[in-house]
């Protein structure tokens, strides 16, 4: 693959590191969020970064301790573990690695351990949840090869936004189109905001119309509900 120019990346993820995850999720027509049970396991802040993918066999984590020393600082590692439920991918040990080396995230289709160790990490690890028993070291595997993770289609280069709904995976050569379009979007939902607080603090007699949004009426309508006033 051809290494992706970290010159654009800083500015495209400056961009999206304002904007939440639902919605690049409303902006983009294709599904690109990935399974609802990859949440974040030591929350603290967005994972928003440049994506490096991994694809590992069940229970083997070879090819995730190889990315680790490959990847560059800021790069989010998204591994395919293939929904694997009977050993956890990873631990204090090499996500402490990770850390250590500059890697903002792990994303991984599968299971983790040594969770209060990760929580005192930098680190962001997004997985399905926890399990004590440890995974094998032996491969095969793959590395910056086109994977799905947790339903969605990944490349490396492709931007990933994690926060505590979820993680979406924004295509590179959507990324432009799609920032402009989320922050428009975000710029909607801030105006709707600013109505639903300005209804908030207004006394006396409120007019429910006043704070619904312009398009509920319209389509209501169709459905043979009357308007409110
Ligand atoms: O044994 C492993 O490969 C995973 C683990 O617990 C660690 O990294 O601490
Ligand atoms: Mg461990």
């Amino acid at each position: 693959m051809t290494k992706p120019s970290l010159e654009q990346d800083s500015q495209l993820i400056e961009q999206m590191a304002n904007i939440s995850s639902s919605i690049f999720a409303d902006v983009m027509d294709m599904n690109n969020a990935m399974d609802y049970r990859l949440k974040p396991m030591n929350y603290k802040k967005p994972l928003v970064g440049r994506a490096r993918t991994v694809s590992l066999p069940k229970g083997d984590n070879l090819f995730l301790h190889h990315a680790i020393y490959e990847v560059e600082p800021g790069d989010i590692i998204v591994v395919d573990g293939q929904d694997h439920k009977d050993s956890a991918y990873l631990g204090e040990l090499m996500a402490g690695a990770a850390e250590a080396l500059g890697i903002q995230g792990i994303v991984i289709d599968g299971l983790v351990r040594d969770k209060k160790e990760l929580e005192q990490l930098d680190i962001q690890i997004y997985a399905k949840g926890f399990l004590s028993t440890g995974p094998k070291k032996e491969g095969p595997g793959s590395f910056d090869t086109d994977i799905t993770c947790a339903g969605v289609f990944v490349s490396s280069g492709d931007y990933i936004v994690g926060d505590e709904d979820g993680v979406v995976v924004i295509p590179r050569a959507l990324a432009s189109e799609t920032i402009k379009k989320a922050e428009q979007k975000l710029a909607y939902e801030q105006n709707r905001l600013d109505v639903i607080r300005q209804y908030k603090q207004q006394s006396g007699t409120k007019q429910k119309s006043a704070i619904a949004p312009n398009w509920l009426e319209d389509k209501l309508k169709k459905h043979g509900i009357p308007e409110r006033v």
